[in-house]
């Protein structure tokens, strides 16, 4: 994997504090917005720890702080997908959101829509040791599965800027359901050379959402836009 396309250099959270990670990762705080997911969530961060970089899936820099810049961060989108359903995570990668969504929303069935065998082969061992029995790993391109299947709601993190991706995505979102994807502070500059396609595929405009904030840790923001027809 180039440096370029290895997720989180830059995009994502605060920048300025470095926060110890297996610290952050136990702390009281974490724990308790985790709940009954946390085990899950914490074996996901050891997997991604131990392994993650050696296989390509993130950068060196990302290792110590795994749980702040991504465990957390893809934590965030969790709130605002349906009570119940099917969610597609385009462009997974290393289980970035879809593995920390299948482990907090067990109620929700996760579709991981990734091209690289090289991680679609992660993803089912990662699901496999977590006994994740809610997760489908779908190899392939967005675009190859506009007409095998529609979701509740499309997540997505790092994958491209708004208007390409409208364009993979919402044909994937039933009517009714909606577009929840993980942004970088400037996503409200993206809304404006996307309004065609959006408007192309019948999605309202576009809500930005707050992440949260556990034990100091800000995540990035969150756009939603909901397919009307
Ligand atoms: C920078 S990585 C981000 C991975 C993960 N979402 C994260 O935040 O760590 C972008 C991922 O999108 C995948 N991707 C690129 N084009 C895609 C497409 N058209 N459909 C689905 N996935 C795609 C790539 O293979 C890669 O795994």
């Amino acid at each position: 994997m180039s440096g370029s396309d290895v997720a989180g250099q830059g995009e994502f959270g605060a920048e300025a504090e470095v926060f110890d990670s297996e610290t952050l990762g136990s702390s009281e705080a974490v724990r308790n917005f985790f709940g009954a997911a946390y085990d899950g969530v914490t074996r996901y961060a050891e997997l991604l720890r131990d392994q993650g970089e050696l296989r390509g899936l993130i950068g060196p820099r990302e290792v110590p702080r795994i749980w702040e810049r991504h465990i957390l961060n893809s934590a965030a989108v969790a709130q605002y997908l349906p009570a119940t359903g099917a969610v597609a995570d385009i462009g997974s990668g290393a289980g970035l959101p879809g593995i920390v969504i299948a482990v907090m929303r067990p109620d929700l069935e996760v579709l991981l829509v990734e091209p690289m065998e090289r991680r679609t082969t992660w993803l089912s061992e990662v699901a496999g040791e977590l006994g994740l029995t809610n997760v489908q790993v779908k190899r392939g391109r967005a675009e190859e599965y506009h007409d095998a299947f529609e979701v509740d709601a499309v997540t997505s993190r790092a994958v491209a800027p708004l208007s390409k991706l409208a364009r993979m995505s919402l044909p994937l979102v039933r009517v009714g359901g909606e577009l929840v994807i993980l942004k970088g502070r400037n996503v409200a500059q993206e809304i404006e050379p996307a309004r065609k396609v959006l408007r192309k595929y019948g999605a309202a405009e576009p809500e930005i959402l707050e992440g949260l904030t556990v034990e100091g840790v800000e995540s990035t923001t969150i756009l939603r836009a909901r397919r009307s027809k």
